[in-house]
Formats: C-alpha cells, sequence, structure tokens
C-alpha cells in the first residue's frame, strides 16, 4: 500500500473562495488530496469572500462545482460529505472599515497550528488584505500567505504589492504561486538533468543547438476578457510561467532541492538573460492577435469578438521571442520562447536541438535529433535520434524515436499542479514558490519590452485561430536556419 505522507493540523483561510479560481481549480484541489488521506482529521477550511451566504448555501454551491470540476472525486458520497464539513464560510468585505475580523478570528483560536491565508482575490487587495490580518492579530508566527499571480503588471506594481505583503509577512512566509511549477514534467526537469550524468554532459551550447519553450491553448480568453485585456499574453504567461521553465532548464544544478538553493540558480538565469533594447525587441519579439479561424473543424470568432466590447484591442494574445543567456553554458544557443491562445492544439513542451555532425559521412543526413520534453496535454520524453533503415538497399539513415508516455509507467499522483502547491504551502515548503527577487528580476527583463510596444516599435500581427500564429513567428526561427518543432519531421 502507499505510504500516504499526511499533514501535520492546519487552518487554510481562502479568501475569493466564492471565485473562479476557488471553484474550478483550489477547491476541487483540496477534493482530491482529502481523498488521498492526505489531510489530518483536524484540518479546516475557512472560505472567505464578500457575498452574503451561510456555510450551507456556500457548501450547496460548492458541491455543484466539484461535480463539475472534479467528478470522479464527488462519486463517494461519504468523502464528500466529510470535506464538506471541513468547510466554513464567512462573508467579510476586505475594503470595509466594519468587515467581520471578529467573525474570522473566533474561527482562529490561539494556536501553534500552521496556518495558511490563501488570497485567490485581484492583486489590488493583497497589500489591505495583509495589513488587516496584521492589524486583527490574526498572523502567528507559524502562519504563511500564499498569493495569486499577477504579482503586479510592471517592476514597480510588483514591488509595489511586494512591499505592502513583506510589511506584515516575512519573505520565507510570503509563498507566491506559479502553477507551471507544480506541474510534473516541470518537476521532471532537475530528474532529468540531475539524475542522468550523460544527459547532463550534453546540456550546453556544444551539444545544443538551440532550445524552444512553447506554450500553447486553443482556448481563447474565455470569461477573463477583463483581466486578459489588460494584461496580454506577455504578463500573462511569459513573464512567470515561460520565464520559470527557462529557468529550471538552464540553470546549473543546485547544491540541493532546498528552496533558496534552487531560487539562487534560477536567479543567475533570470540575471544572465541579454538585456532587451528597443533594438533588439523590434528584432527578437513578435506579437500576435487571434482572428477568427478554424478550430478542431469549428469556426471560432476572433479575439475582438470574443472581448465583446464594442471596440478593437492592441492587446497581444500571442508572442515569441528569442533571447540569449550570456553564460559559458549556454552563450552560444538562442533560446525560443512562445506562447499564445488559439493556436492549433494545446501543448506545452520544451524542445532541445542537438547539433549536427561536423563532418556528415552519411551521404543523407536527417535532422541531428532532439530531446522533447512534453509537460502537456500529458507528460511524455521522447529522444528523435538518426538510425541505420534496414530496408534500403544503401546506407541510408533516418530519424526514430524513442518515447516515454508517463501514463504507460506511472501513474500520476495529482491530477492538477495546485493539488501539489496547495499542500506544500500547509506543510511550508517553499521550494515551488517564486522569491521576490525573482519576480524583479523577471518583470526588469520583460519591461523594456513593453515599453517599446507602447512606442509601437513592434507591430500586432494577426493570426488566424487555429494557427501557429503570426508567419513572422516561423521566420524568426528561420533566420538562424531553425524551425519550431510542429515544422520538423518526423
Ligand atoms: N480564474 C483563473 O483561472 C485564474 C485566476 N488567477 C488569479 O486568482 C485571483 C482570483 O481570480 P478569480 O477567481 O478568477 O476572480 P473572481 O473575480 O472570479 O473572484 C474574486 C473573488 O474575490 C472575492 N472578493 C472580491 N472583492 C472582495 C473583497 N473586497 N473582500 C473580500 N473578498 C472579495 C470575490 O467574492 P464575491 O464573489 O463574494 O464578490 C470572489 O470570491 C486573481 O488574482 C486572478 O488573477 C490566476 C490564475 C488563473
Ligand atoms: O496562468 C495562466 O495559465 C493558464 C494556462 O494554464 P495551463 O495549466 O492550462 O497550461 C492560462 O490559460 C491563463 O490565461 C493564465 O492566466
Amino acid at each position: 500500500m502507499a505510504l500516504v505522507n499526511r499533514t501535520d493540523p492546519f487552518d487554510f483561510v481562502l479568501f475569493g473562495a466564492t471565485g473562479d479560481l476557488s471553484r474550478r481549480k483550489l477547491l476541487p484541489a483540496f477534493l482530491r488530496r482529502f481523498m488521498a488521506q492526505e489531510f489530518d482529521d483536524d484540518a479546516r477550511i475557512i472560505c472567505v469572500a464578500r457575498s452574503n451566504l451561510t456555510t450551507e448555501e456556500f457548501r450547496d454551491s460548492v458541491i455543484s462545482s466539484l461535480r463539475e470540476f472534479a467528478p470522479e472525486a464527488t462519486q463517494d458520497k461519504d468523502t464528500l460529505h466529510r470535506f464538506l464539513g471541513l468547510l466554513t464560510y464567512i462573508y467579510l468585505d476586505a475594503t470595509k472599515q466594519e468587515a467581520n475580523w471578529d467573525g474570522l478570528r473566533a474561527l482562529l483560536p490561539e494556536s501553534p497550528r500552521a496556518r495558511v491565508f490563501y488570497l485567490a482575490t485581484a492583486p489590488s487587495l493583497f497589500s489591505v488584505l495583509c495589513q488587516s490580518l496584521a492589524e486583527q492579530g490574526l498572523v502567528t508566527p507559524t502562519s504563511r500567505v500564499v498569493l495569486e499571480k499577477p504579482i503586479g503588471t510592471s517592476l514597480a506594481t510588483a514591488q509595489a504589492i511586494n512591499t505592502g505583503v513583506g510589511r506584515y509577512f516575512p519573505e520565507e512566509s510570503i509563498y507566491r504561486i506559479d502553477h507551471y511549477l507544480g506541474k510534473e514534467g516541470v518537476q521532471n526537469i532537475l530528474a532529468l538533468r540531475f539524475a542522468n550524468p550523460a544527459l547532463e554532459m550534453l546540456w550546453s551550447s556544444s551539444a545544443i543547438d538551440h532550445v524552444q519553450i512553447t506554450a500553447a491553448e486553443t482556448v481563447g480568453v474565455e470569461d477573463r476578457g477583463s483581466y486578459y485585456d489588460e494584461a496580454g499574453a506577455l504578463r500573462d504567461m511569459m513573464q512567470n510561467h515561460l520565464l520559470q521553465i527557462l529557468c529550471m532548464v538552464a540553470m546549473d544544478a543546485p547544491a540541493s532541492l532546498r528552496s533558496d538553493d534552487l531560487r539562487n540558480e534560477k536567479m543567475k538565469v533570470l540575471n544572465a538573460l541579454r538585456p532587451m533594447t528597443p533594438d533588439m525587441v523590434r528584432q527578437n519579439v513578435i506579437r500576435g492577435q487571434y482572428v477568427s479561424g478554424t478550430l478542431k473543424n469549428r469556426i471560432v470568432p476572433g479575439y475582438t469578438e470574443d472581448l465583446n466590447t464594442g471596440r478593437s484591442s492592441s492587446t497581444e494574445t500571442f508572442v515569441a521571442i528569442r533571447t540569449k543567456i550570456r553564460t559559458a553554458r549556454w552563450g552560444n544557443t538562442p533560446f525560443y520562447l512562445r506562447t499564445g491562445k488559439r493556436l492549433a492544439t494545446k501543448t506545452t513542451e520544451i524542445v532541445l536541438q542537438f547539433r549536427p555532425q561536423v563532418w556528415p559521412i552519411f551521404t543523407n543526413m536527417p535532422s541531428p535529433g532532439r530531446l522533447v520534453i512534453r509537460i502537456a496535454p500529458h507528460e511524455e520524453l521522447s529522444f528523435v535520434m538518426a538510425v541505420r533503415d534496414p530496408a534500403a538497399g544503401s546506407f541510408r539513415v533516418q530519424n526514430a524515436k524513442l518515447d516515454m508516455a508517463y501514463k504507460n509507467v506511472f501513474s500520476l499522483a495529482y491530477q492538477d499542479s495546485y493539488e501539489r502547491l496547495l499542500l506544500d504551502a500547509v506543510r511550508g515548503d517553499p521550494a515551488l514558490f517564486i522569491r521576490r527577487d525573482e519576480v524583479d528580476a523577471s518583470w526588469r527583463w520583460v519591461e523594456p519590452i513593453l515599453t517599446s510596444w507602447q512606442q509601437a516599435l513592434t507591430p500586432l500581427e494577426p493570426y488566424p485561430a487555429g494557427s501557429w500564429g503570426p508567419p513572422s513567428a516561423r521566420a524568426l526561427l528561420a533566420r538562424d536556419g531553425a524551425m519550431w518543432h510542429e515544422d520538423m519531421l518526423p
């Protein structure tokens, strides 16, 4: 029988408990971990939002969310019932002087138990909530605060949030979520690199021609248009998720898996990213916006129709970037990053393209091979290499793939990365959360791109929904004699 790593007793205070993120991700993640018996018997989840609901009314609404977003976990009525019993609801408007803090305090008696405040609310409430928690005497030595993204929309706004929260919580108690870090495929980068010395020996410019990191989505902006139109793909995905994956791929071996060792190595990568001057932005950054197109045999509307505001928008839904990392390991290897909505398929993957043979002795040379780390829609590792074609009359080589789909080898413990991250926060393990200097360094790198865009130095190129983005994204690689993975054979 699998050994269950149970938590200690905890109080989890979920602000924004009626919101989209809580309904779709957080409460389903909790239910799944509860089903796996990871909770201490004395665990409590206190759900907070503005709506005036009783605990019974809130639990009823949670049942329908769970049925929608974790249907498999709601089959066992007894477990569902016991899980709902852990939830208490309290309404409290964080912007109001007379908010019901006494009610919350009554639910949180003095205790050395782990206390987690999870802020699944708009970032504008982060500082004010932390201030109130501190003034109300609710921040204990065992308290931590979890901040949802986005941490700001620029370096200055990120710093304001971090300073605001930092007045009331020490840095080691601030857990900034990047849900990509909780994904199994992203975690496995560490094992792949640092438990396979043979692979690590190839992991540098001497063997690797270029690296591609893609996070492609088929969905549009859905019902998050008002947030997304202010953010765009650069802020929404690139500044956080893609840069974090880049760090995991490019960093040197940390001294240990302890949080600060990992974060120190990631910081070195962020600091080594070639800074973006306006000229570099013009030459190395592509921005696009989807227009109506065909996706999975269905005609779908363009971005402005999805927004439904009656006006046009200059927000990018696609961004591709060519960059370099100024280190001895990577100096000669371009990194191509791209992300977008309404692209041809849902895929998150990293491609390491190997260099070609220096002196080719075969008459035909296929691709020099590549390692593909697929993170979504399912975890898979594949190694494309050159092999002799046994059927050919002469000595011909061609590409063939070594494949390892996780589902054929392992049963995955987590369906969603929030399951891992929520319980890491409960257990007090910050390794998969972002440290403040990482946020600053990411914004510092991204900001010149935003500034150039404000000066209209980069055109916003339309791309049809269901495509792989604007044609110039392809040209960005063609310039270096490279191509995106979907264009490669086999
Ligand atoms: N939704 C998603 O997929 C993702 C969301 N995020 C981030 O998570 C956070 C929450 O997003 P999302 O769930 O979509 O937002 P929603 O707008 O759906 O929910 C906001 C929540 O905050 C509560 N709230 C709003 N104002 C107050 C207040 N003054 N006092 C107390 N509670 C308040 C709302 O309560 P009530 O409903 O009762 O008014 C609601 O529970 C944001 O920072 C977002 O950027 C990050 C990644 C993905
Ligand atoms: O953070 C975000 O991520 C999602 C994509 O997450 P995934 O786990 O489905 O790859 C994205 O849709 C959203 O816009 C963004 O805010």
